[in-house]
């Protein structure tokens, strides 16, 4: 996951390949509860591991469920059911910004009983909960609200047991403001109905209703059958009484996937398959998948069978769209974005209830994609998109995320934009609410628009130039590659090998098939983690015997090249700015005196208990400066447009702050 403060996304040009989705946030919390709620042991595949189920499994276990990982997987997990016991009380519960936890947790735990204490983030706070409250008290159960009335927190006050249910009436609640009161009554209700049948009743009209169909579908997979009548009356026999299958397979999210699909949509065909989906197909129980239709309308291509979509260009331009997206309040977020590609103005309707979730939805999309170049029009329950006039029209941007998941998403879609101007996600670590690692799973199959942005951080032996390039790479969350790495591993792996260090030829073959990962500030050759060794003195001298042979350089040069991946690169060496990446948008030609390299390898030395004479490594550093210089091969030198940064007063932030400057200088943003 990028925890960077912000995320710059290259322009993107097309994607392809394979991608394999996280599970479906909708179905994990469900099953999650359900399982909770029945008898026996429930193993739960494929499960989203995400802030969202997150603080639903942490609200379970304080329940007293029995909650087990599987050993070394995220995505499974192990629930036993409280199979009709009490939950542990008092509890407070944390359930961060998961409404798919704090709706259905409310309902189950006032008809459990017990003494506990919902709460959430700030914004969980201004999100409603007042009708579903109000349904709960009207059977009988003991809630109070204990911030602004109709929000969470909230406590339910049942220290002496679950008060006698009012179920003669049908149970009313209204189904205008949010589907999950009706998820979290017929989540619970089957609780009370051993007895006797129990009757919902829908108030107003029901939105989100897709959400109801999973419900249902989850409902019967845990023994109980509820008849639905229309979208207004849904009965649950007398009997029922929830029972584990004993293992479920979450399909892969839906709503995660229109940003796959949509990119597919908008990229340069390339002749390839086109983006390839895995973990959900057209028969996807998620009422999200209906998003291929909208998909489909505005051109896009998207196949698929079971377990699988595909996803491509159609039309282009996309065509145009007036549609009513009741059905699919959170992927329609992502038609928004394809908006931006469309042949003239799109009308998305009917999503009031976007300004209750992870932020006003509808304003916060108004502005950002204001910022892009649309011109926006919004209303209660609408939001109108006319594009920017093709590539003049679109601006670069730096994009707000207000803390929602989607938003962050949603904004890397502008980067396929024809102007190929960058765009930047500020807190991108958002997404952890339902997909952590999106932006990962989104550069490793995106193609960019342009070369892949490089810093370059060159300058001799002991400048620093490994802690700068390091904490820059840091910052921004890019790759970083230590290419003095490179050839001390070479030099490692050949004398393992056995070959000799004026062996050019075969230094050369082994450079250019070198096994190595860099990983977690980590290096390792063969599956090997050879940290260590690469730093021992031994590796560093047979490293400089290798170093100046042409055909070892050559060798390593594809290497190098190769690491600048999407989001960026930043590369520490001696020769990144003149010729590995000599087109690198950024080169920083990193300098101290040679009393201050003296001085802090006499620090690192004596840190290591070992003794050293500051006069005679100075010496030893001009000297080795004069030969980096003068040797024929790749000598050390700045590159004509490289900044030059002599850190000799500086401490490392300011370093980093001057380079992260000179960056944002170059940006457009
Ligand atoms: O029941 C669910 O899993 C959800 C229902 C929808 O909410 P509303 O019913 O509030 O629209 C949706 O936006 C949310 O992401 C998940
Ligand atoms: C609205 C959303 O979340 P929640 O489940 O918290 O309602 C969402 O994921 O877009």
């Amino acid at each position: 996951m990028f925890t960077t403060e912000f995320l710059d996304v290259p322009a993107l040009r097309a994607v392809q390949g394979r991608v394999r989705l996280p599970g479906s946030k909708s179905i994990s919390n469900r099953v999650l509860l359900l399982a909770a709620l029945s008898e026996g042991a429930t193993r739960v595949r494929g499960l989203l591991d995400s802030d969202d189920t997150r603080v639903m499994l942490q609200a379970l276990a304080q329940m007293g469920c029995g909650v087990r990982r599987a050993d070394g997987r995220a995505d499974e997990v192990l629930i036993e059911g409280l199979g009709g016991r009490a939950p542990a009380s008092p509890t407070r519960l944390f359930l961060g910004n998961a409404g798919t936890a704090m709706r259905p947790l409310t309902a189950a735990l006032a008809l459990l009983g017990g003494e506990h204490e919902l709460s959430g983030v700030a914004r969980m706070h201004e999100r409603p909960i007042g009708d579903l409250v109000a349904a709960l008290r009207r059977l009988g159960c003991r809630i109070e609200e204990l911030g602004q009335p109709g929000f969470p927190p909230l406590r339910i006050a049942e220290a002496a047991g679950v008060p006698p249910l009012a179920l003669d009436a049908p149970v009313r609640v209204r189904g205008d403001v949010s589907s999950q009161f009706l998820t979290a009554l017929l989540l619970a209700l089957p609780l009370a109905a051993r007895e006797r049948e129990v009757t919902v009743q829908v108030e107003g009209e029901l939105i989100s209703r897709p959400y109801i169909h999973i419900t249902l579908a989850l409902l019967e997979r845990f023994g109980v059958a509820v008849q639905r009548q229309g979208w207004e009356r849904f009965v649950i026999p007398e009997g029922s009484r929830y029972q584990s299958p004993g293992e479920v397979l979450v399909e892969a999210d839906a709503s995660s996937a229109s940003y796959f699909i949509a990119a597919g949509a908008l990229s340069a065909p390339e002749g390839g398959e086109g983006l390839v989906i895995e973990g959900l197909g057209l028969d996807a129980v998620q009422g999200d998948i209906r998003f291929v239709e909208a998909a489909r309308l505005m051109g896009a291509d998207v196949q698929g069978g079971s377990g699988w979509l595909r996803a491509r260009r159609g039309a282009w331009p996309l065509k145009a769209v007036d549609l009513d997206c009741n059905h699919i309040p959170d992927a329609a977020m992502t038609l928004a974005m394809m908006a931006l590609y469309a042949d003239g103005p799109s009308t998305l309707r009917n999503i009031a209830s976007w300004r209750v979730k992870e932020t006003d939805r509808i304003a916060a999309m108004t502005a950002e994609l204001r910022k892009l170049g649309a011109a926006v029009e919004e209303g209660a329950d609408f939001i109108r998109i006319t594009p920017p006039a093709l590539a003049g029209g679109w601006r670069a941007a730096s994009i707000c995320t207000y803390d929602d998941h989607r938003m962050a998403m949603c904004a890397s879609l502008a980067a396929f934009n024809p102007a190929a101007l960058p765009v930047r996600v500020q807190d991108p670590k958002c997404v952890a609410k339902t997909f952590p690692d999106y932006f990962e799973t989104l550069f490793a199959a995106a193609r960019p628009a342009r070369a892949v942005p490089v810093i370059c951080i060159d300058g001799p032996t002991a400048s620093g130039k490994g802690t700068l390039a390091a904490a820059l790479a840091a910052r921004l969350g890019w790759h970083y590659l230590d290419s003095g790495a490179l050839y001390r591993a070479t030099a490692l792996a050949a004398r393992q090998a056995g070959v000799a260090l004026d062996d050019e030829a075969a230094l050369a073959r082994l450079a250019a098939a070198l096994p190595l990962r860099f990983e977690a500030g980590r290096v390792w050759l063969d599956g090997r983690d050879v940290s260590e060794a690469l730093r021992s003195e031994q590796t560093g001298m047979d490293a400089s015997a290798l170093a100046p042979l042409p055909a070892v350089r050559a060798a390593l040069l594809n290497l190098q090249r190769g690491m600048a991946r999407l989001p960026g690169l930043v590369a520490d060496g001696r020769d990144m700015g003149t010729v590995v990446f000599a087109d690198a948008p950024l080169k920083v030609f990193l300098t101290a005196s040679a009393e201050t390299r003296a001085e802090r390898r006499y620090k690192q030395l004596a840190a290591k208990g070992i003794s050293a004479n500051i006069a005679r490594l100075r010496d030893d550093l001009q000297a080795r400066d004069a030969r980096d210089a003068s040797r024929a091969a790749a000598p050390l030198k700045a590159a004509q447009d490289a900044l030059a940064l002599d850190n000799s007063c500086l401490s490392i932030e300011q370093s980093v702050q001057q380079v992260l400057d000179w960056w944002q200088d170059r940006q457009p943003f």
